[in-house]
């Protein structure tokens, strides 16, 4: 079991990382002091809420007499969209949702993202509680981005909206299928290249290519889980530094979007941080062997590492909408060595065709 705080300026919370958390959902939430007269909505998916974890959860809410509704919608990143937030606050209404009442996030990154977008608008924000199911939602549940996508890009519309804790079940982790676990190891992977070399170098040693015993799991989650911390710590609302926790991501959730979400997240990363490397090299930031390095880990998780075929001016459109960017070049965050990331706002989209053309000739 390890506990995290994180401090955050609109209030600090806790990550709770325990085996079976979820089956004492109601005890968890009257220790965060939230009254037994509080309506509870569960917001899932429909693969999740099938799952004997989530049942119990929601036993233990009734044993702790909390009055709860469960809302589930189709397992997916199209379901992180504004169409599926709009059914959800109609029957929050309906449930009678007031101001003091609280939203449980209960799934991976899209459940955290949705739900936690709609807690931050019904009513102008009420509380909500992460509950991750995935590996991937290690780094999804903390830090307070919540938000959805828009056809145009990933995560376009959303808020920084900090739960009131993370409840993180790492039994839930047993369900996975093969897939998800693949693709949460990319941001554990990312999180090594971020800030933390053992980490990385651990990896590199032993690939961590299902789940394991918690013994072998926890020390890794939470060596990813701090890394994450202590940079939202540094910047919530990323005004500078927490954008080193995009690397990977500005080539990758243009991927991710070309794909039509055929990739997952993490795999898109996994490509993105291949790229980025790459480009990285180029620039004379990293050197060739540690790019092969970051290459080689991602594919020995039985990560993507290959560019898909694309049109690059369908791509290069998606990269323009990333959030980070100027008005004039595009910004990166790029690593310089296993533990170190920095950003670069002077990126030409030519210098990028030019890495992203020379990995196809690769592939
Ligand atoms: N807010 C952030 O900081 C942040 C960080 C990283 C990623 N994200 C977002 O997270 C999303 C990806 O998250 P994800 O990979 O968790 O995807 P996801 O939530 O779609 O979950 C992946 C799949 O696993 C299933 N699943 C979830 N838990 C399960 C379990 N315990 N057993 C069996 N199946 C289970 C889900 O039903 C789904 O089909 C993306 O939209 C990405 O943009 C956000
Ligand atoms: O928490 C962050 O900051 C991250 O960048 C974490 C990323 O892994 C995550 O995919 C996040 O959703 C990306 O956010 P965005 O601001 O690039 O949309
Ligand atoms: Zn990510």
């Amino acid at each position: 079991m390890s506990i995290l705080e994180v401090k955050s300026k609109s209030g600090s919370y806790r990550v709770v990382a325990e085996g079976n958390v979820l089956a004492t959902l109601g005890e968890q939430l009257q220790r965060l002091h939230i009254s037994e007269r509080t309506n509870v909505t569960v917001i899932t998916d429909d693969t999740v809420g099938a799952l004997p974890f989530a049942k119990d959860a929601l036993r233990s809410l009734a044993a702790t007499g909390y009055r709860h509704q469960v809302l589930e919608v189709p397992a997916g990143d199209h379901s992180k969209s504004l169409a599926t937030a709009s059914t959800l606050y109609p029957k929050l209404l309906s449930f009678g949702m007031r101001r003091s009442d609280l939203i449980v996030a209960l799934g991976g990154g899209v459940i955290g993202d949705l739900a936690g977008f709609v807690a931050a608008t019904y009513l102008r924000g009420i509380s909500f509680v992460q509950a991750p199911t995935t590996l991937l939602a290690h780094d999804s549940s903390i830090g307070g981005k919540v938000g959805v996508n828009l056809p145009e890009g990933k995560n376009l519309v959303g808020a920084f909206y900090p739960p009131r804790a993370v409840l993180y079940d790492l039994s839930a982790l047993a369900t996975l299928p093969a897939r998800q676990w693949t693709n949460g190891m990319a941001e554990v992977i990312k999180h090594g290249i971020i800030g933390d070399a053992r980490l990385f170098e651990g990896l590199e040693e032993r690939p961590l290519v299902a789940c394991p015993d918690a013994d072998v799991l926890e020390p890794i989650l939470t060596a990813a889980m701090k890394v994450k911390i202590d940079v939202v710590e540094s910047d919530e609302k990323e005004a500078n530094r927490r954008q080193v926790l995009n690397v990977g991501h500005t080539l990758g959730h243009a991927i991710e979007q070309r794909s039509h979400y055929g990739l997952g997240h993490g795999e898109a990363i996994s490509i993105g941080l291949v790229l980025e490397a790459k480009l990285a090299v180029a620039r004379g930031l990293l050197d060739e062997a540690t790019a092969t390095r970051i290459e080689r880990v991602l594919a020995g998780h039985g990560l993507p590492t290959k560019t898909p075929r694309d049109d690059w001016d369908e791509v290069a459109a998606f990269i323009d909408v990333d959030k980070k960017h100027g008005r004039a070049l595009w910004t990166f965050a790029l690593p310089t060595a296993i533990g170190d990331v920095v950003i670069v706002d002077d990126v030409s989209p030519d210098e990028v065709k030019a890495v992203y053309d020379r990995s196809l000739e690769e592939a």
